[in-house]
């Protein structure tokens, strides 16, 4: 795993979208051969979207033949409402850059057939191979997309019941109102996070704190299920500093060591 310790989150959010253009850019993507990108909504991402907008603007990328794949949504929460995750995709993001609109992929959570929408997604993922790229947040209990604690680390897209702490931690979003906030989400599972072929993860604040330090010094384990991490071949975790206040200082100061040439950001 590489831990990029940043001060901000500003620089963190611009740290991952030059990440995103350089893998795009590198990878040459076409119509035949589209690059495929895994995307997480929440607070944690808004600031690497903005700036994705502004390379794009400035003409340092293109998502013509970039296919993505959301993380999750709610369930029974209407697509237009302005707290579901497809509003916050095509305002925060998709609004603003080329991508083919037949390349967006999020889970419809008021499908009539959940369990047939979670395999058609699935499956949809394995026609295009894999992901070649997983962007993500984490929650406060150390769930990764929608996998709360005691999740399987080797389940698959479906739908999962959303625990007290989660609706509490997004009830911001509903009017500080728990009651208002859906019950139920559509999620990836961690085995298909797991399978995308590089996973960055987006730990910004000091209420991660203690998440990020089960995702780095922590063991493997259901009960965060941000841990299953360790076991990645590609993942990098991008921190600020409030976010590393658990974290063990020789922990810490190893990474920066090893990400020494890397810890300067442009933020456009
Ligand atoms: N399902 C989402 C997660 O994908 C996200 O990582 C988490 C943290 O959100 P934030 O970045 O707003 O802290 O919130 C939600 O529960």
């Amino acid at each position: 795993m590489r831990l990029i310790p940043l001060q901000t989150a500003q620089e963190g959010g611009a740290w991952a979208a030059n990440y995103i253009i350089e893998q795009i850019n590198k990878y040459q993507p076409t119509a035949e051969k589209p690059f495929v990108l895994g995307l997480p909504t929440g607070s944690s991402p808004l600031l690497m979207y903005q700036q994705l907008i502004k390379h794009f603007k400035a003409g340092h990328v293109s998502f013509k033949h970039v296919v993505t794949f959301n993380m999750d949504e709610y369930v029974n929460l209407p697509e237009n409402h302005p707290q579901s995750y497809h509003t916050f995709m095509y305002q925060n993001f998709f609004n603003h850059i080329d991508i083919n609109p037949n390349n967006i992929h999020i889970l419809n959570g008021n499908a009539q057939d959940v369990e047939q929408e979670c395999q058609e997604y699935e499956d949809k993922i394995k026609s295009y191979g894999k992901i070649n790229l997983f962007i993500g947040g984490v929650g406060q209990d150390g769930h990764i997309a929608f996998n709360e604690p005691s999740s399987s680390l080797r389940s698959r897209t479906r739908i999962k019941t959303l625990t007290e702490n989660t609706l509490i931690a997004n009830s911001r979003f509903f009017d500080n109102d728990i009651n208002k906030v859906p019950k139920y989400a559509l999620t990836i599972g961690v085995g298909t996070l797991m399978d995308a072929e590089k996973v960055v993860l987006l730990v910004f604040g000091h209420n991660k704190s203690i998440a990020l330090q089960a995702a780095v010094e922590g063991s493997v384990n259901h009960m965060w299920t941000v841990s299953i991490l360790q076991t990645h071949p590609k993942a990098i975790i991008v921190c600020d500093e409030p976010s590393t206040d658990e974290l063990k200082v020789k922990t810490l100061k190893y990474f920066k060591q090893l990400e020494a040439n890397n810890l300067t950001v442009t933020v456009l």
